[in-house]
């Protein structure tokens, strides 16, 4: 018999590079909310992906920036601490995009973190030409002595399957670290919250979206399907009118999308309400991100 390889891989990267998608492609499941507005993911998420070699933990962090509040200091914190831990880290960056500064501090900075071995992913492949690919390929490989280097496109499928088999063969031998008839960490109740945390940000402009966080107050029994409160919180009272909308449109659009996808992760129909509650600049506030759960 072969042996077996198990452990943990972290996918690192600016905002937006496309962490989240890609995790959710090589599990098929979509466990990490995602967004075209950056610094969508606010924890380490678990997704774990049963391969025919062996298990990868595949653990989806935030991306990493300079941080303006305690949020993102706390952010920071975790990426670190998180990649510490790891056997294999993926550094992502978008085919689409220069390498710049950013980059370079992420890929200076992986030294610090010598047990895992190091790979460079070259996302969203799909939007680029071949010549702008090869050259993006070539600065990358220039970047770090990486164990390997793919392309790989999280949208069309295009080598996905590649990235799990190469990480596999990367992790050390070793038995399962979770039974193989679990997928991920992450409770019903994260879930939902953050598929309406998801549907908020599709639809607030610019400012907003930090400024977002979402708790569950309580399922309750309904006549024919449940009741699920949660609460969408904002930083001012400001805020509340434009998550609201002209007449609650707004806040409708977001409850009809939320429930959607909780409903097809849930695998029955609920009642969704959602109640919009003023936070006061909890990015800031030691006190406030301990009641939201950071
Ligand atoms: N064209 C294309 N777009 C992609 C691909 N992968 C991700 N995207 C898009 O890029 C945006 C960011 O994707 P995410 O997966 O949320 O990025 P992330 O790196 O997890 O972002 P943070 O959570 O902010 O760190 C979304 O709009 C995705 O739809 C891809 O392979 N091709």
């Amino acid at each position: 018999m072969t042996n077996r390889h198990s452990g943990f891989v972290s996918f690192v990267g600016r905002p937006n590079v496309g962490k989240s998608t890609l995790m959710n492609a090589m599990v098929g499941q979509k466990f990490a909310i995602t967004s075209s507005k950056p610094q969508t993911t606010r924890k380490a998420i678990r997704a774990i992906l049963n391969h025919p070699e062996g298990q990868l933990v595949i653990v989806d962090l935030p991306g990493v920036h300079r941080p303006r509040t305690l949020l993102g200091q706390r952010l920071n914190d975790l990426v670190t601490s998180t990649l510490t831990d790891v056997d294999v880290i993926a550094f992502c960056t978008p085919a689409n995009e220069k390498i710049g500064p950013g980059d370079a501090h992420i890929v200076a900075d992986l030294s610090r973190f010598p047990k895992a071995k190091k790979i460079a992913l070259v996302t969203k492949v799909d939007t680029v030409s071949k010549q702008r690919l090869a050259e993006h390929l070539m600065e990358v490989s220039g970047m770090a002595d990486w164990a390997e280097i793919v392309p790989v496109s999280a949208l069309t499928g295009d080598q996905v399957h590649l990235v799990s088999d190469i990480i596999v063969k990367l992790l050390p031998v070793g038995p399962e670290l979770y039974p193989d008839d679990i997928e991920t960490e992450e409770t019903s109740e994260d879930l939902i919250c953050e598929f309406v945390r998801e549907a908020a940000l599709e639809l607030v402009d610019d400012e907003l979206p930090h400024s977002l966080a979402v708790t569950l107050d309580e399922i309750v029994d309904g006549e024919n399907k449940p009741n699920v409160h949660v609460s969408l919180w904002v930083e001012r009272d400001s805020q509340k009118g434009i998550v609201i909308g002209k007449a609650g449109s707004m806040l409708r659009t977001i409850g009809a999308a939320a429930r959607k996808q909780i409903e097809s992760h849930l695998g029955y129909p609920i009642h969704l309400s959602i109640q919009v509650r003023v936070a006061q600049d909890w990015q800031r506030s030691a006190k406030q991100l301990g009641k939201l759960g950071f």
